[in-house]
């Protein structure tokens, strides 16, 4: 999708990228997660521990911590990744890397989200890494979150799009009914994630993933959050509820920085 980047709007912090009377820069949504991105990273402080996000929006954020640390302007940094792709970029660009069990304390995570509501609560994992991450930002004394405005929404799960959980492959189909039952009432159906051949998704833990369409808001998130932590067989969820302390959000009229 591709936007008019225009003129700084009075209640937004803004990245103007036009003189004032150009016609507008048209940038594509790609275009928007890297200044999300960017601008995130200008968080980032030499001698910080970092959870390192995963997808094509955190993605920016961790190249762009490999260029800074590159040219010198960052140094003694550690980073956390969230799956293994990105440990790999990671690695590819030098960036030192640590884990949980030795860092149990994170300074700044950066990472993308699919969906943010107006709460802040995000739904993450529909690239699958969504364990690891929650384990990593749960860590986290700050956790910025990076997304394009195709991201808001005005409930979780109101994208119509998938609301990953990720499950024990033990009988997924047990699970996956449980699941559905459990949110009926917003027409919810769950479908087992497949990979381009067709085969069960499998996650970096060997888990496969569970996705729920829902055709209504959900309601109490904590509550919906609970119910489906108490189904054996689930690992985890994508829901991030009062997880992120900024979201960063680029848009056609600029960037905006909401905070906790
Ligand atoms: O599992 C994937 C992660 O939760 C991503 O952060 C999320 O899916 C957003 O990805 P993207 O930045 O590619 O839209």
């Amino acid at each position: 999708m591709a936007v008019a980047w225009s003129e700084k709007a009075s209640s937004m912090e803004a990245l103007s990228l036009s003189p004032p009377m150009s016609p507008p820069v048209i940038l594509t949504q790609d275009e928007l997660k890297k200044i999300a991105a960017y601008k995130a990273v200008e968080f980032v402080e030499s001698g910080m521990v970092l959870g390192l996000g995963t997808g094509s929006t955190a993605k920016h954020a961790v190249d762009r911590i490999g260029e800074l640390l590159r040219q010198g302007r960052l140094t003694n940094i550690i980073g956390i990744p969230t799956s293994k792709k990105t440990q790999e970029q990671a690695i590819s660009l030098g960036i030192p890397l640590s884990d949980l069990d030795s860092h149990p304390t994170i300074d700044l995570a950066i990472d993308g989200a699919d969906e943010v509501d107006p709460h802040l609560n995000l739904v993450k994992g529909r690239g699958g890494s969504l364990l690891r991450e929650k384990m990593v930002e749960g860590a986290c004394k700050k956790f910025v979150c990076i997304v394009d405005e195709s991201k808001l929404v005005k409930y979780l799960g109101g994208s119509g799009l998938a609301m990953p959980v990720e499950v024990v492959p033990f009988c997924w189909k047990f699970t996956a009914n449980k699941l559905q039952n459990s949110f009926r009432n917003s027409g919810c159906v769950a479908k087992l994630r497949k990979d381009c051949k067709g085969e069960p998704f499998v996650t970096d833990n060997g888990n496969y993933i569970v996705d729920l369409y829902l055709k209504k808001d959900i309601g109490d998130l904590q509550v919906a959050s609970d119910a489906i932590l108490r189904i054996a067989g689930v690992v985890e969820h994508g829901m991030f509820l009062d997880m992120a302390t900024t979201v960063i959000v680029a848009g056609e009229l600029g960037i905006t920085i909401k905070n906790k």
